[in-house]
């Protein structure tokens, strides 16, 4: 039997002005307001996208423009994994909370997974966004390796 997993890489290139996703649990959310106000200036140059709550209040409380998903608990963070499927998001800045178990974990974990698989650059708390946003391939085009769909089906139609 062949190995479940894409045996090939090609290359996807991130975009200068990077679409940016940001989510947070309820008890990580000022936190995340205060990340976000620290650096609004950056991202105020890339498009960014969140789950409801959290697009609404970095909207409502920065001023910045984010695009509200449904919010989490409705499906939004399977939006936000769609997106990265269909290699239309760049970076995930997810704070989730380490003491509250949620409802809808499967679709934290989904989201996770596909931001693993897909090679998103993902931060999970506000020292790892220092990090990424801080980097200098933020603001400039920049190549990434992920699986090859195509022959990933290939491969299996054809074996
Ligand atoms: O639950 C969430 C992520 O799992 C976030 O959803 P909200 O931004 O709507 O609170």
């Amino acid at each position: 039997m062949s190995e479940q997993r894409p045996g090939q890489q090609t290359t996807r290139t991130l975009p200068r002005r990077k679409r940016i996703a940001l989510i947070a649990h309820d008890g990580k959310k000022d936190e995340l307001l205060v990340w976000a106000r620290r650096w609004q200036d950056t991202l105020a140059d890339h498009q960014l996208v969140g789950t409801g709550t959290t697009a609404k209040r970095v909207s409502k409380e920065l001023g910045l423009e984010v695009e509200g998903l449904m919010s989490g608990p409705l499906g939004g963070d399977q939006q936000i994994g769609a997106r990265i499927t269909e290699q239309g998001l760049d970076l995930l800045i997810f704070f989730w909370d380490p003491f509250a178990p949620m409802p809808h974990d499967p679709d934290v974990k989904a989201l996770l997974r596909l931001a693993a698989l897909w090679n998103i650059p993902v931060a999970c708390n506000a020292a790892s966004a220092d990090f990424l946003i801080s980097s200098p391939y933020v603001g400039e085009a920049f190549d990434i390796g992920i699986p090859d769909a195509g022959g990933w089906v290939s491969a299996r139609v054809d074996n």
